[in-house]
């Protein structure tokens, strides 16, 4: 599946709502993947982020779904250095990719911005941008994704650090099919064992960012020639240019290890992270950001403290206006004009301490004793009410006790409770249910659901605000929202300081015989346990009405599936599992810290090599030969016979540089461009050129 353009319509109709949420600000830009928008996040603060609309109208529904599969685990990945994946949908015949927004721009951009001003990158610079990426890249072989794309335009600049774009994006683009045909122009980045076709794996992505750090240092390709198939031949014969001399030897051998030819001596990002010269400077950096927070915090209590006191003087000013309102009482209301005794702000007016209040003064006291007089109603209301609560509660206990009291003692007899049990409907069996337990307790109502929702919701409020350090947090609604849906054992805990543990217990017997009828029955099933402070305990309630009922069964059906997402927990730093609105991401600056320090303690890191399932093994001339063939058939697939015909001979003509002198990149493809709609597309014809070539002469 190529990805075709978006229709010129779509790229200029502007101020488009989509997904009911992310309102189209601006265009950035189109690439290879379609086109990127600026977009507010009306669901989140209209906090700025990148949507990408990629044109998908012939994506068959099963790749759909694993386009979908590959986006909801990427938007799992955490990592200061990656561009947070935070959602995607499919909006028409467009698959739409929704990320957090870099506003200073790609790095393409600012190695052209240093260019222009001739300026160059400093050697500390360039290691802690190139620190920064191979922290990144490390997360993410980790957890066995590639990047398979690195180049200076996939990587973002955020508060001045360095973020990897479209980490994944090529698997969800193309599924199992083979990625060259992605690849429409850039060799730039490519390591020799992509364009040679002996398959892609960790090592590659680790390539590219030596061909990255030598852009930094040099503000150049590391491999550059006349024309594409120059380029290619480079990469795979020559050695990496050596970096200037105004940079260290050291660096210089870093940079040479990560441009070794062969991907079985070439370190990991792992290994790279290892070397003595990056350890060294990696610790330099963490102590860095170390000031720069222990500055950032210092100025943080100095603000805070000149607001405090900004508010303290202003607190003793209103406490001086509301003892003179109160002195004055409601006369405030008929003069225009206020005199009094005392020694308060406000202007004084000849001897003795009088004075007169100022008309804003005066619009304050008015303001304060409203609301005065609101707070009071409220206060009245509530006291009514909660009357109102105890009443109805003790009545209902009462109830329950009488029902639940054998007859002799004048009650109505253990087996009423059974015939009463309420029934519901389970919308999936559509058979009454009956439940065979009753709880103990009394049953709840609707109120006390809301009660009991409403507790939660203080206390993860509460806690929320208590919190210190920054970690999982769940939205008070999403918890209530959990544990209302109650479940299977499940445990909500945030291990962090003044830790909210809430743990949602199924206290059913799971007896076969019994599992069949068993519904769900939330708050019956809730235990809540507040560790640290007051212990909440809940035990009661089936769904008392069929709409309740439903509602809580389709709950537990997307609790099903949160169920399937937790198998994912641990590939997770940082925050919780979900989409952004239930995860708060660690500071980039504190998380950068802590994968430096990982990365300096780790004794032994991985040195599996990632490899990607859609590549082939070691190159022997079978395997070439049918790679060659492969290659032609995607070529076909993508041009169409008769154009792929016409492309190859042209493009074998004016690689070879028969008829006169080679053609210039631009010459070529604005001779392409006779044939083909879009010339980038006959990069995998570059190809295919490239290897019959290599296999000509090897044999
Ligand atoms: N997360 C982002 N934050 C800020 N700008 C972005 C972001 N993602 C993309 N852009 C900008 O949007 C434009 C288009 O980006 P896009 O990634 O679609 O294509 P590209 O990087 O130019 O090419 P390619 O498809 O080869 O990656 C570029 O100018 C890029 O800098």
């Amino acid at each position: 599946m190529a990805p075709s353009r978006p229709t010129k319509d779509r790229e200029t109709k502007e101020a488009r709502v989509l997904a009911n949420r992310y309102e189209v600000v601006k265009k950035l830009g189109s690439g290879n993947f379609g086109t990127a928008f600026l977009c507010k996040d009306r669901k989140c603060n209209n906090e700025f982020k990148v949507l990408k609309e990629i044109s998908v109208g012939d994506l068959q529904p099963d790749e759909t779904v694993d386009a979908m599969h590959e986006a909801r685990l990427l938007s799992k990945l955490n990592h200061p250095g990656i561009v947070k994946f935070h959602d995607s949908f499919i909006d028409g015949e467009f698959f739409c990719i929704v990320t957090e927004y870099c506003e200073g721009g790609d790095l393409d951009h600012k190695i052209t911005e240093f260019k222009k001003s001739g300026k160059s990158i400093d050697e500390k610079n360039v290691l802690s941008w190139i620190i920064q990426l191979l922290l990144a890249v490390q997360y993410m072989h980790s957890r066995r994704v590639l990047h398979r794309d690195l180049k200076t335009r996939n990587i973002f600049i955020r508060n001045n650090r360095m973020k990897i774009g479209d980490f994944g994006i090529s698997r969800i683009l193309m599924g199992t099919t083979d990625m060259a045909s992605t690849f429409t122009g850039t060799p730039y980045y490519m390591s020799p064992e992509v364009l040679k076709h002996e398959g892609y794996n960790s090592k590659s992505d680790v390539w590219s960012i030596g061909c990255i750090m030598y852009e930094l240092c040099t503000l150049e390709h590391a491999f550059m020639g006349q024309g594409l198939m120059a380029v290619m031949y480079k990469i795979v014969e020559k050695d990496a240019p050596d970096l200037p001399s105004k940079y260290s030897k050291n660096l210089n051998e870093v940079f040479k290890t990560m441009l070794i030819k062969e991907p079985e001596k070439r370190p990991s990002a792992t290994e790279v992270l290892k070397l003595p010269y990056i350890t060294q400077s990696m610790a330099k950096m963490k102590d860095t950001i170390a000031e720069g927070k222990h500055s950032i915090d210092q100025e943080e209590a100095n603000r805070e403290a000149s607001e405090l006191a900004v508010l303290l003087r202003e607190k003793s000013h209103l406490d001086d206006l509301r003892s003179t309102y109160e002195s004055v009482g409601d006369s405030l209301e008929d003069s225009h004009t206020l005199t009094v005794a005392g020694n308060q702000g406000g202007h004084e007016e000849g001897g003795g301490g009088a004075k007169k209040l100022t008309a804003r003064e005066r619009l304050r006291i008015k303001k304060m004793q409203e609301a005065d007089r609101r707070a009071q109603d409220l206060k009245q209301a509530a006291k009514v009410q909660l009357v109102e609560n105890t009443e109805r509660r003790e009545k209902l206990k009462m109830s329950l006790e009488k029902k639940t009291m054998p007859a002799w003692k004048g009650g109505y007899g253990e087996g009423t409770i059974l015939k009463e049990a309420i029934t519901v409907r389970d919308p999936r069996k559509d058979k009454p249910y009956r439940p065979k337990e009753y709880p103990e307790g009394y049953l709840s109502s609707d109120e006390e659901d809301e009660e009991l929702k409403t507790v939660l919701h203080q206390t993860v409020v509460r806690r929320n605000s208590e919190r210190s350090t920054p970690g999982t947090l769940h939205t008070p609604d999403r918890l209530t929202q959990s544990l209302t849906r109650g479940t299977t054992p499940r445990t909500l805990t945030d291990h962090t300081p003044n830790t909210l543990s809430i743990t949602v217990r199924q206290q059913h017997h799971h007896s076969s015989a019994e599992a069949d009828e068993r519904p769900i029955t939330p708050m019956r099933d809730l235990m809540v346990y507040d560790r640290e402070h007051s212990s909440l305990d809940f035990k009661d309630g089936v769904p008392e009405t069929p709409d309740l009922a439903n509602t809580f069964y389709e709950q537990y059906n997307d609790f099903e599936n949160d169920e399937e997402d937790s198998d994912n927990a641990d590939v997770v730093v940082g925050g919780r599992l979900g989409d952004e609105e239930n995860t708060l991401v660690k500071d980039d600056q504190e998380a950068l810290m802590d994968y430096l320090a990982m990365a300096l303690e780790k004794s032994s890191g991985e040195s599996t090599i990632v490899s990607d399932d859609t590549v082939l093994g070691p190159f022997g001339p079978r395997a070439r030969e049918t790679k060659i063939k492969n290659i032609r058939g995607e070529c076909i697939k993508i041009l169409g016979e008769t154009e792929f015909q016409k492309a190859y001979k042209y493009l074998r003509e004016a690689r070879s540089g028969k008829n006169g002198k080679e053609k210039s990149e631009k010459e070529i493809m604005d001779g392409l461009r006779k044939f083909v709609k879009n010339p980038s597309d006959c990069f995998m014809v570059d190809q295919l050129l490239f290897l019959e070539d290599q296999a000509k002469l090897s044999s």
